[in-house]
């Protein structure tokens, strides 16, 4: 669903992002790890093409589509409907005088599908959300509700890739929990291929099947996340790991 390779990501000619290779099949989960301006975040970006101010080289395919040279009406179109990005806090994307369930319905008419009152309250169920979320406003939930809710939009909308940027980061940690378990069992039972930034190794042991640890925009290291984890070769690796409370 996700192939890269040899991307390279520069802004005003500096690289900030270096990533030799990644490819994340349907039904894996992928997580890029490393610490804060270690080039996670630009990688992913750059995936769907929402990096307009910087100089991109290398391959880049994404549910079949190449993202260097699709058209911006290409893009929009593979965004949402088939490679969903799920950011730290969708709160502050979800127009605030809208009620969840004329957003969603509003999202799916964009993207040509047919917003019924059952294929919403099936979506939102499936991110263990109740159907009655619908009728509420975005200030009305909670921030683990409201990554759910982002979730939730994707799979209404048919995404077969999730991109998730810190998911868990601004929520509590029973709530983490919650999160992370809705995105497992979607990975499992939808044959989602799931694209994971972030700085919390803990998490990550308990989701990927295989982890990139960025550093200063290079691909330090790079394997099957229990080996990575459990025998980390590289210095960095280990002092991340070191840094686990
Ligand atoms: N639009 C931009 N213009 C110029 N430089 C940028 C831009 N976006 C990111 N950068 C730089 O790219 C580098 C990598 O940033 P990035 O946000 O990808 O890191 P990160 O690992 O995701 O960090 P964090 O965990 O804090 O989000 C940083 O040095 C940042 O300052």
């Amino acid at each position: 669903m996700i192939e890269v390779r040899g991307l390279q990501v520069r802004y005003g000619g500096r690289l900030v992002a270096d990533v030799p290779e990644l490819d994340v099949g349907a039904g894996e989960c992928v997580a890029i790890v490393g610490e804060s301006g270690s080039g996670k975040t630009t990688t992913l970006l750059s995936l769907l093409g929402l990096t307009p101010d910087a100089e991109i080289s290398g391959d880049i395919s994404v549910c079949g589509v190449d993202v260097r040279t699709a058209s911006p009406r290409r893009l929009r179109e593979i965004r949402g409907a088939r490679a969903a990005l799920v950011m730290q806090s969708p709160q502050a994307a979800l127009s605030p005088a809208t009620r969840l369930g004329v957003l969603m319905r509003r999202a799916l008419k964009l993207h040509g599908r047919d917003g019924t009152r059952e294929t919403m309250a099936q979506a939102v169920e499936a991110v263990l959300l109740d159907r009655e979320i619908l009728r509420r406003y975005p200030h009305e939930i909670s921030g683990g509700q409201a990554q759910r809710f982002a979730i939730a939009l994707a799979i209404a909308l048919g995404a077969g890739v999730i991109l998730a940027d810190e998911p868990t980061s601004a929520l509590d940690v029973t709530v983490q929990a919650e999160v992370v378990g809705v995105l497992r069992r979607l990975r499992s039972e939808r044959d989602l291929a799931l694209l994971l930034v972030s700085h919390d190794l803990a998490l990550v042991s308990t989701i990927a099947d295989r982890v990139l640890v960025m550093k200063d925009g290079a691909v330090v290291e790079s394997g099957p996340a229990a080996t990575v984890l459990a025998e980390p070769s590289h210095p960095y690796t280990r002092e991340l790991l070191e840094a686990l409370p």
